[in-house]
């Protein structure tokens, strides 16, 4: 039984990502493959007007935080009734919801990251103040001495250790990112390693890394930023020399063969960006992605 849920958050535009994917064919798609669909609707996130925090330059803290307390309940609630949850953003600060709503339901689950960007920046180490560039830095364990206690976060727990994360497909990294990565030895594969050694080998090593022994539910947060923005040109911070959809295709197909994938995010398709063809390019690559999460195969 496959679920999915469509949310959107603070970056204008990408609220309208769920509908477009809806528009491109997506719940056919997945019916295509013999999968039983429930579509669960949008995650209400009330604005906030008073929405910003006086000391730290973080945008609509409030309306994050109302949607992500949201989106782990319905993240967790339709993996304990032992489905498959995809989660369809919306900016990628909707992985803080998705990925402690499965921390509830699977606390043992490992994530894949596969994005530009490492979305681990601290609310002091952002220079943009955007929340999808700090999503991480909410629930990894060893961070929480250095994250300010943002208002309505306080039900977050933070839920992953460093080695529980896997980053796929980096190749712009702020300098607080970096520092964070290093000192914390997150295993991160960027586009440098991903044309050194392989999509297979830094997928095989990514998975060996993050379940030696194969056991674990595995989370992926792919960003579509994380594919070349010829791929997908309507998202708001695109950056060259991307993965392919061959490479991006081929990282669905791998850990969906593990049967453990337990929870998709698709973050920040922005129909509103770009011409009418960008957004053709971008919801088609994103369906491509998706498909193959769940079970579509290039080799039929
Ligand atoms: N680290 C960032 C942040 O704003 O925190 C800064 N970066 C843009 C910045 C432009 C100038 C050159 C350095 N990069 C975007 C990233 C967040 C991406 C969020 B995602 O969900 O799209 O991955
Ligand atoms: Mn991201
Ligand atoms: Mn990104």
């Amino acid at each position: 039984m496959y679920i999915f849920f469509v949310f959107f958050q603070a970056k204008p535009g990408t609220e309208h990502g769920p509908d477009a994917l809806r528009e491109g064919g997506l719940i056919k798609k997945l019916m295509g493959l013999g999968l039983d669909v429930h579509d669960y609707g949008d995650v209400g996130t009330p604005s906030h007007e008073d929405d910003h925090h006086f000391d730290l330059p973080v945008k609509n803290p409030k309306h994050v935080a109302t949607a992500s307390e949201n989106i782990a309940a319905d993240v967790y609630n339709v993996i304990k009734s032992g489905r498959t949850c995809l989660a369809l953003g919306g900016d990628h600060s909707m992985a803080i919801g998705s990925i402690f709503g499965h921390s509830l339901a699977e606390p043992e689950h490992v994530v894949v990251w596969v994005d530009a960007h490492a979305d681990i920046n601290t609310p002091l180490t952002s220079s943009s103040g955007n929340m999808h560039g700090m999503p991480l830095s909410f629930l990894v364990k060893e961070l929480q001495p250095y994250i300010s206690k943002l208002p309505g976060f306080e039900f977050i727990k933070p839920c992953l250790s460093a080695k529980n994360i896997a980053y796929i497909g980096l190749r712009d990294v702020d300098p607080g990112e970096r520092y964070i990565i290093e000192k914390l030895g997150i295993q991160s594969f960027s586009m440098s390693e991903v044309d050194r050694h392989g999509i297979k080998d830094v997928v095989e090593k990514a998975m060996h890394y993050l379940d030696p022994e194969g056991v674990k539910p595995i989370h992926l947060s792919f960003d579509i930023d994380a594919l070349d923005p010829s791929l997908a040109p309507s998202t708001g911070t695109p950056v060259p020399g991307g993965l392919s959809i061959r490479e991006g295709n081929y990282i669905c197909e791998e850990l969906a063969a593990t049967g453990r994938l337990t929870c998709v995010d698709i973050a920040e398709v922005n129909p509103s960006l770009g011409n009418e063809r960008d957004n053709l390019i971008t919801v088609n690559s994103a369906l491509s992605i998706i498909t193959h999460c769940f079970g579509g195969r290039r080799q039929g």
